[in-house]
């Protein structure tokens, strides 16, 4: 097993994701020599509890400490028991869950240690893979970026086109499948676009005791307050040029905004606040893309979707029309990342974190506790 990692053929890796979300972990199994995708496998969810959703919440935007330990003690768990299911694969690709993410100040925190699941699992496990970046001077994030470069060649496209995931969070990749790697300038350019469905989760939790507002129900009944959008856009975020990335928080004061709302005009609000992020941040595709194709939970919201066909200027469909799934696809990039990690390759770069140069971030652990860290500076 060990040999087949570090020779050039295709393994099979399994990657979880654990989002911002908070609903759950997913895994999603890829064979991949690291370059090209060679084909999807199966994939799995382990949804949290309400409790363990709690403990989440209370680990959110700390980065030590009795509330880190509870969260990370829920992280672990929920991920063993669902890579138990995952025996038969040569490489785990563990992102972890985020808690607090502030790359220029205090760095970025993805809790759950790979070291441990290495051991309990008997498999190795690429893990901790934003801090190399950090400590390069990058954002540490978005990291789908790479693989949606892969996704982009699989699905053989010949234009650039953007992978748009609007997940708590929303970020874009602009990929020009032109180029021949991920890393040359040119190929790529990614950031974070502000607040997907976050705000509009909490609201509803808050509200109404809901998770999210299922198929855009209570948005559908709503009016869009242009004040509340036009408040958002006049957010520091927005000047700021990219690679750029956020936290799952970094807009508290939006609670605020939409308080005086209906409960129907306030997710209508906030639908069409993560909308006007994504339409704010396609200014910066350096021309416009033959498509956008949407990946993460934002796309089983037909309101969001509606908004996106409306106001981007391409065509705008869920990745399922290329023959992606868009459930599995942040999973299935940190398989294709553990790839990368294990071989020394480059898992970001200036265009897609802003880091000064290619970085091959990650840490590689073996069940017999061996710890190899990753090289930092990426072979190409
Ligand atoms: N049927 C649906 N109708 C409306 N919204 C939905 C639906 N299904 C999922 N969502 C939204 O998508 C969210 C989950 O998205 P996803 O799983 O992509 O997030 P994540 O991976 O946790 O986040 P991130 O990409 O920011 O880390 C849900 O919390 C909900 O807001
Ligand atoms: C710090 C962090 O965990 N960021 C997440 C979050 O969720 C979406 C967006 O914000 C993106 O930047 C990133 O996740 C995806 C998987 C990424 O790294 O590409």
């Amino acid at each position: 097993m060990k040999r087949s990692l570090t020779k050039t053929g295709p393994v099979t890796a399994v990657g979880t994701m654990s989002g911002t979300s908070l609903d759950g972990v997913d895994a999603a199994v890829l064979r991949t020599d690291g370059h090209r995708i060679e084909g999807f496998g199966r994939s799995g969810y382990r949804a949290y509890t309400a409790s363990e959703q709690a403990v989440l919440r209370e680990g959110l935007g700390q980065w030590s400490g009795a509330r880190v330990l509870a969260a990370t003690a829920v992280v672990e768990q929920a991920h063993l028991s669902l890579l138990e299911q995952f025996q038969d694969v040569d490489l785990i690709g563990f992102h972890g869950q985020t808690l607090a993410h502030a790359p220029r100040t205090c760095g970025t925190l993805q809790v759950g240690d790979g070291a441990a699941l290495a051991q309990a699992l008997g498999c190795p496990v690429a893990w901790d893979f934003r801090s190399m970046d950090v400590a390069q001077g990058g954002e540490g994030a978005p990291l789908a970026p790479f693989f949606h470069f892969a996704c982009a060649k699989y699905i053989k496209a010949t234009a650039p086109l953007v992978f748009l995931n609007l997940g708590g969070v929303g970020n874009i990749t602009y990929v020009d499948p032109n180029f021949e790697r991920p890393e040359e300038p040119g190929a790529l350019l990614a950031f974070d676009t502000g607040p997907a469905n976050a705000p509009l989760n909490d609201l509803l939790q808050s509200r109404l005791g809901l998770a999210f507002d299922e198929g855009g129900k209570i948005a559908r009944a709503g009016q869009v307050s242009s004040a509340v959008v036009a408040q958002l856009l006049q957010h520091r975020y927005f000047a700021k040029k990219p690679p750029k990335s956020l936290d799952r928080n970094d807009f508290p004061e939006i609670t605020n905004w939409v308080a005086q709302l209906s409960d129907a005009d306030a997710a209508a609000s906030l639908t069409a606040l993560c909308v006007a992020g994504v339409v704010e941040g396609m200014r910066h595709c350096p021309q416009t893309p033959s498509r956008v194709l949407v990946t993460g939970g934002g796309r089983h919201n037909p309101v969001m979707m509606e908004m996106l066909a409306r106001d981007v200027p391409c065509p705008v469909a869920p990745v399922e029309a290329v023959g992606l799934d868009g459930d599995m696809l942040e999973a299935q990039a940190f398989a294709y990342l553990a790839v990368r990690v294990a071989r020394g390759l480059a898992t970001s770069c200036p265009a897609t974190t802003g880091v000064g140069s290619p970085v091959s971030g990650g840490t590689l652990s073996w069940p017999d506790e061996t710890e190899v860290a990753g090289p930092g500076v990426a072979d190409t």
